[in-house]
């Protein structure tokens, strides 16, 4: 098992492995539990081994991160009554922790909470670091708040039933760790699957990119940034495709932009990671979009500072700036990223 301690903006352990329940404080208050669907058993097993009796399930997906949801949540705590020293505990994805957390950052104006992330992708990357929140239809995560967690609980058994596309796309956001922090040990995702020895080592490394960040910057003023690698052209497509296309695969197709605009600003050429990246995914192939058809998407994005898009653009692993870049060389390397996604057989 390991054991990461967050020490900043607020203290709170992060553990990875098996028999983690074992680890969690006893709650010192009321809870409640919220759980995706689809791993019922282990919520079971979670609310049992906390004495949690008011528990939640809701499918997991893009779908849940919705005010619809949102508004259904709340209501169900207020009915229950649930205080403002009450715990909200969240098992699921990193759809279930963004809604769960966003829940939990604003019921009551702010109830504690602990994530049992159960897919690759909430540990290594959604359920740690405080960033909470859902979807509007015009694109992803246009509301939300910074919630710290007080504490993370990633048992490993609750991925044996993860399929092994989702397996993959956590990994990732654990390869764009690799790229932020220049870690080649993160960029080897190819030979992991869910009964790699080494897995569990490999995701506690990946945490730490995202430790080492967020405590640095755990606001996004600055730094946090970097961890958008990938995300504004990810973004644009997840919403554009009406989320039929799921987050680490949006994620990995904006990273083939993101190093195609660092090969234009005279970076280290990190297409072939990259490109064998996506050949490892397999992802749904694209329709022929257009860069047009991503435009409005695109001019929603969070980092945009004023009128200015900012772009995440890494130059070589370890090294990345984020900038605002013409209109001319976007449109130049979205060409050559479909001519790219051609190549790869990615392209309908
Ligand atoms: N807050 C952050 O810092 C942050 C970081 C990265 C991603 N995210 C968000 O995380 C979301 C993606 O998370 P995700 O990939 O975990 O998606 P998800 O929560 O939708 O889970 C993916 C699928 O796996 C299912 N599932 C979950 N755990 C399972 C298990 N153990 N066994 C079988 N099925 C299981 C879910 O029901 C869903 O169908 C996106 O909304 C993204 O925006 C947030
Ligand atoms: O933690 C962060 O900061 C990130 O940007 C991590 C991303 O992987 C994640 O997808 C996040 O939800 C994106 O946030 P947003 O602010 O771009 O909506
Ligand atoms: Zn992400």
């Amino acid at each position: 098992m390991q054991r990461l301690e967050v020490r900043e903006p607020v203290p709170y352990p992060i553990l990875v492995g098996e028999g983690v329940l074992k680890e969690v404080p006893p709650l010192a208050g009321p809870a409640a539990l919220l759980f995706d669907r689809r791993v019922e058993g282990f919520a079971q097993e979670v609310a049992k081994a906390l004495g949690v009796r008011h528990l939640l399930g809701l499918p997991g997906g893009e779908a849940a991160k919705s005010l619809e949801v949102y508004g259904k949540v709340l209501s169900w705590l207020a009915e229950k009554g649930l205080p403002r020293n009450a715990t909200l505990l969240v098992v699921g994805g990193g759809t279930l922790t963004d809604l769960g957390g966003f829940v939990a950052a604003t019921y009551l104006r702010g109830v504690a909470y602990l994530a049992f992330p159960t897919t690759t992708l909430a540990i290594v990357d959604a359920s740690v670091g405080g960033k909470t929140g859902i979807n509007l239809p015009e694109g992803k995560n246009l509301v939300g708040a910074f919630h710290f967690p007080q504490g993370v609980y990633a048992e490993l058994r609750a991925l044996k039933t993860l399929p092994l596309p989702t397996f993959k796309e956590g990994l990732v956001e654990a390869f764009k760790h690799g790229l932020i922090a220049g870690d080649e040990a993160l960029l080897k995702v190819e030979d992991l699957t869910p009964q790699s020895p080494r897995l569990e080592a490999f995701l506690a490394r990946a945490v730490a990119v995202k430790v080492r960040v967020t405590e640095e910057d755990p606001l996004e003023k600055g730094k946090r940034r970097l961890l958008n690698l990938g995300h504004t052209l990810g973004h644009a497509l997840e919403a554009q495709t009406r989320h039929a296309l799921p987050h680490g695969m949006a994620v990995a197709y904006g990273l083939l932009y993101a190093a195609l605009l660092g090969r234009a600003l005279g970076g280290e050429d990190l297409l072939p990671p990259v490109r064998r990246l996506l050949l490892w995914l397999s992802p749904p192939p694209l329709p022929p979009l257009a860069f047009e058809d991503l435009l409005p998407y695109l001019l929603r994005d969070k980092k945009k500072v004023s009128e200015s898009l900012h772009w995440v653009v890494p130059l070589a692993p370890g090294r990345l700036v984020v900038r605002p870049l013409p209109e001319g060389l976007l449109r130049e390397a979205f060409a050559a990223w479909r001519e790219e996604l051609k190549g790869l057989g990615l392209l309908r």
